[in-house]
């Protein structure tokens, strides 16, 4: 079991500031993904743990070993990339079992046959071992070099976006391939993706870039319901959260959001909610909101475009000068220009500073 820990680490390439100042703890058996737009400094993070690249200034260790100075192979680590990278002459047995002949650890032909074989049952490719990598599915190749990682017992796996090569359903299943597979052997995994599903489904810890800055790190379900600023409240999430820009004031002694169009009563357990006035903005997620047709003269919006969504729909609804995406029942059948009722779930309201885009809840609880 072995734990990661970077320490102010800086690295810049030319002008560009790939990492400005990391502090990140991981601790032994943790599963954490690297989440975060294109450049954000997730692989220049995860190059330096594998010691692809050197670090500017900071402390990277792993274990209780600083290890700035090693080289790759002497880091404890095992990678697995986007593209697999088998040897395309060895059959599955020989690739996985390349890691114990090649370095020369002096493994026994049996031990290393065992340990091939033991690696091969828990990843559910033993029936696998004699064929060659063209001879397999783009998923079953990943398993295979997820082996060749496994075979060497690693204190910690880094995986570089490993499933972005896979049709998306069987993203979605070797994602759960791969948590179980966690779940089993408990080991530190670093994970890096641009995929929030893939990093809430599988984590057990997030950590969220944006401009070679760590923006959050938290368990999935503090990053989703939690958002420390609106950029980590608008990456996380299916589609794009809601943004309403409004005030927040007393309402007959009631705390209150108001934006044009909108007055909604905030949950007035919130500590942070005093009644003085000031701009806030609201954020808000599809579904957290729902649309129902109306005829009445309830607040309503205006239905602009509507998605149909598995078991139900997604409308996008005007109301004052916001277009709001909302949840729908499918036995509504909405369609543009219908009018609509919506409301609110204000347990699920996410109120930011507009100058610092910092969550209200965080920067006073
Ligand atoms: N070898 C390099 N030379 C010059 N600039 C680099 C190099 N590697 C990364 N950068 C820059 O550093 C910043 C962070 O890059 P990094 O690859 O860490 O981002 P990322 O979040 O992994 O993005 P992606 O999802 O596109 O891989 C980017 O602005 C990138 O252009």
């Amino acid at each position: 079991m072995t734990e990661v820990r970077f320490s102010h680490v800086r690295k810049s390439f030319g002008s560009v500031i790939a990492l400005a100042g990391l502090d990140l703890d991981i601790k032994s058996g943790d599963f954490v993904s690297l989440l975060g737009p294109s450049g954000s400094g997730k692989t220049t993070t995860l190059n330096l743990l594998a010691g692809l690249h050197a670090a500017d200034s900071g402390d990277i260790l792993i274990g209780d070993k600083r290890v700035n100075d090693l080289s790759p192979d002497r880091r404890n680590i095992a990678m697995v990339f986007q593209n697999y990278a088998l040897y395309p002459h060895m059959t599955v047995f020989e690739n996985i079992a390349f890691p114990l002949r090649a370095r020369g650890r002096g493994f026994a032909e049996a031990e290393i046959q065992k340990k091939v074989k033991g690696v091969a049952e828990s990843l559910g490719v033993a029936s696998l071992l004699a064929r060659y990598p063209k001879e397999l599915s783009g998923g079953q190749q990943q398993r295979i070099a997820l082996g060749r990682a496994m075979v060497r017992e690693p204190g910690v796996f880094l995986l570089d976006e490993p499933l972005s090569n896979l049709d998306a359903r069987l993203r979605i299943r070797m994602r759960r391939d791969i948590k179980a597979l966690h779940d089993r052997i408990r080991s530190t995994i670093v994970y890096v993706t641009h995929d929030q599903a893939e990093a809430l489904t599988m984590s057990t810890k997030i950590a969220v870039f944006d401009q070679g800055e760590l923006q959050q790190y938290g368990s999935p379900n503090e990053i989703y319901h939690r958002p420390l600023n609106m950029f980590v409240a608008n990456f996380v999430g299916e589609r794009e959260i809601n943004f309403i820009a409004g005030q927040l004031q007393a309402v007959e002694g009631i705390p209150t959001f108001i934006a044009p169009g909108l007055s909604l009563p905030v949950n007035a357990e919130e500590r942070w909610c005093s009644l003085e006035p000031r701009d806030a903005v609201l954020g808000i997620r599809t579904e957290a909101i729902f649309a129902r047709p109306t005829a009445g003269s309830e607040t309503v919006g205006l239905v602009e475009q509507v998605e149909l969504v598995g078991p139900e729909l997604v409308a996008y609804v005007k109301i004052g000068e916001s277009q709001l995406s909302c949840r729908a029942e499918l036995s509504s059948e909405l369609r543009s220009g219908d009018r609509v009722h919506l409301t609110f779930d204000p347990a699920h309201f996410h109120f930011f500073d507009p100058q610092t885009t910092a969550s209200l809840a965080g920067s006073t609880k």
